[in-house]
Parts: structure tokens; C-alpha cells; sequence
């Protein structure tokens, strides 16, 4: 068996609106193994931000969670607020999307990657130091004592991003939330990202990737979950998913990747307060038959889970 890290359970969070309740995550369950890269995809809006930020509980202040979260045995949908805060960043990081807006421009980058070690490893100052030292160059921010002491806007774009991933794990976690590490950055930079999350990834740490980017995945992930409308629809390990998608969801969102013609799927996305009935695909499914108005099983096959009745 392998080392269980994450397991998240029957999760649910809606979140009120003034136009009605929004059903963002719906019934998530699956788990993160130690070491294991795993990737949530699927389209914009179905839901894999929130996800995250209930496995990190950071969500928004009037979002109603429901389900259980465990990370490494403890049950950590469960602590007080001030017991997670020592979870975050230390056992459990996340890699902000943008660098520009996560870093404090007024505080030196050095000071900003040592300050984890500090409140979360009780490390001293001059361990930290060290510590900061290391980490900036085994990120390539070179030379590390000049690097140190600059200040983000001094950094180019890859440099933050890369320092950025230093900060993340500084702390040594032992599970790296990075939701859309890639967004709007260029092919170059995006196999920088590829590369250095490799490396981390090497060295022990276990990742949850959120993104939209197929490829992305494709070239990381160990396994891949995929998101419709609030809801994981299919977890399958990395080949056999690209080799053989099994949800109709699954196939048509493959396809509408370049390498594969991007054929758009047909249909609109539905809407997170009114949510289609049963499956919740079927609208726009091609394989559409009376019992997808009834909400579909999740069908485990050796561990590749589908939500579809043509599985059950
Ligand atoms: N603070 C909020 N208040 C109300 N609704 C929200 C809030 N944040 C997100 N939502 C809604 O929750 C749903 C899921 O949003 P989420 O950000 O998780 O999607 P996503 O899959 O991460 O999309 P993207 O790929 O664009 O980042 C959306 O319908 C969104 O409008
Ligand atoms: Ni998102």
C-alpha cells in the first residue's frame, strides 16, 4: 500500500450570493498519497480553487464546509483556527498564483523565505539565515547574498516565481497546493515551473496541482482528477486517462486541446447556483440516457473512479 497523505472525504461548500447559493464543491473524495503529484483540472469555474482553499480553510468567511479533511492522520477539517495556522505552511503549504500580489514589496525577499522557518520550525535567526541561503540557490536565485537582501521588484518574473516556490517551501511541507502555477506565464517559464516542481517533488514533497492547463498536468502529474460543475467526475492515473479517458466529460475536455483538434465541447457550462439535475453533464453529453437525470455512482475500478452510468 502506498504511504497515505491526503485523504479528503464527502466534501462539500456553498457559498451564498445575492443571486443564490453557489454549489461549488460538491462531494469531493479522494486522496493524496506521499510523494504522489496529483492534478485537479477542468474548466474555468467548476470549482477547483474553492477545493483547495477548503483543504487549506481558507475559504470565504460566509462559505458553508461540510466533509472531512485529513492530512498525514489528523483530522484537519477539524482544528481551531489557531491549531491549522501551525498546519499551514508547515505540513501543508500553498504556492500563491501570483507572485506580484503574494510577495510583500516592502520586505526584503530573503526576510520573506526565512520568516516561514522561523514561525513554523522555531528555527533562529541565523539558522533561517542559512536555510535562505540554501534555498536560493538550490532555486537558482543567484548570487544568494546579494539576492537576499533585494527587494521583489528587483527580481524578474521567473526569478519570483521561482522565489516564490522557495517561500512555499521553506518549511519542508509535506504537501504543496499550487493552483494555477502556470496562468499567464510563457512555455519557457512554464517548463522552468515544470522543472523546479520536479525537484521539489524528488526531494519527498507530495503536490495537489489546480489547474486548467492539460498539458501541464500531462507533463506532472502522477494521477489527475477532473472537475465538472463543483464535482471530481473522474480520477485516473496519468497514462491510462490520456490513453483512455472514461467520463464523456473527460474525452470531450481532451479533445478540446490543441494536439487533439480543439474541438470545443458543445453546450454551455452550467451554472454553479442552478445546477443541472442527476448527472450533471448530461445536458451537453452525447451519450445522454434516461437514468443520467438520476444522480450518477461513483463507480471505483481498482481505484480509477468514474461518475457516470455507463460504468455502473
Ligand atoms: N468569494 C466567492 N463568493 C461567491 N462565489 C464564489 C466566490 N469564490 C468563487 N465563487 C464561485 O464558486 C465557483 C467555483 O469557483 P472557483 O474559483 O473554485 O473555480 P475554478 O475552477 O478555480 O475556476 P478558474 O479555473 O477560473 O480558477 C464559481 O462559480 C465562482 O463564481
Ligand atoms: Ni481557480
Amino acid at each position: 500500500m502506498p504511504d497515505l497523505l491526503l485523504k479528503v472525504s464527502g466534501v462539500s461548500v456553498t457559498i451564498p450570493t445575492g443571486q443564490g447559493t453557489v454549489h461549488a464543491v460538491d462531494d469531493a473524495t479522494f486522496s493524496i498519497n506521499k510523494h504522489e503529484i496529483f492534478s485537479l483540472i477542468g474548466e474555468s469555474g467548476s470549482g477547483k480553487s474553492i477545493l483547495g482553499q477548503a483543504i487549506m480553510r481558507l475559504l470565504p468567511p460566509n462559505a458553508v464546509f461540510s466533509g472531512k479533511v485529513e492530512l498525514d492522520g489528523t483530522e484537519i477539517s477539524a482544528l481551531s483556527e489557531k491549531e491549522m495556522q501551525k498546519v499551514r505552511g508547515k505540513t501543508v503549504a500553498s504556492i500563491a498564483q501570483n507572485p506580484y500580489l503574494a510577495m510583500n514589496p516592502g520586505i526584503r525577499v530573503g526576510t520573506q523565505i526565512a520568516e516561514p522557518m522561523q514561525a513554523h520550525l522555531g528555527m533562529s535567526k541565523e539558522d533561517s539565515k542559512a536555510r535562505t541561503f540554501r534555498a536560493l540557490k538550490y532555486f537558482d536565485i543567484v548570487p544568494p547574498e546579494v539576492r537576499e537582501r533585494e527587494y521583489p521588484f528587483q527580481y524578474s518574473g521567473g526569478m519570483l516565481q521561482r522565489a516564490m516556490v522557495a517561500m512555499g517551501t521553506a518549511a519542508d511541507p509535506e504537501l504543496i497546493i499550487a493552483d494555477e502555477p502556470t496562468k499567464g506565464i510563457d512555455v519557457l517559464k512554464k517548463r522552468n515551473i515544470a522543472a523546479i516542481f520536479h525537484k521539489v517533488a524528488s526531494d519527498g514533497c507530495a503536490f495537489l496541482l489546480i489547474t486548467h492547463d492539460v498539458g501541464f498536468a500531462r507533463a506532472m502529474s502522477d494521477r489527475i482528477a477532473v472537475n465538472y460543475c463543483g464535482q471530481i467526475i473522474e480520477i485516473a492515473g496519468k497514462d491510462v486517462f490520456f490513453k483512455e479517458p472514461l467520463h464523456p466529460y473527460s474525452q470531450a475536455l481532451l479533445d478540446a486541446v490543441p494536439e487533439r483538434g480543439m474541438h470545443p465541447i458543445p453546450g454551455l457550462s452550467p451554472s454553479m447556483i442552478e445546477v443541472p439535475e442527476g448527472c450533471r453533464f448530461h445536458p451537453r453529453c452525447p451519450y445522454k440516457m434516461d437514468r443520467c437525470l438520476k444522480n450518477p455512482p461513483v463507480v471505483d475500478m481498482n481505484g480509477r473512479c468514474v461518475r457516470c452510468w455507463m460504468y455502473a
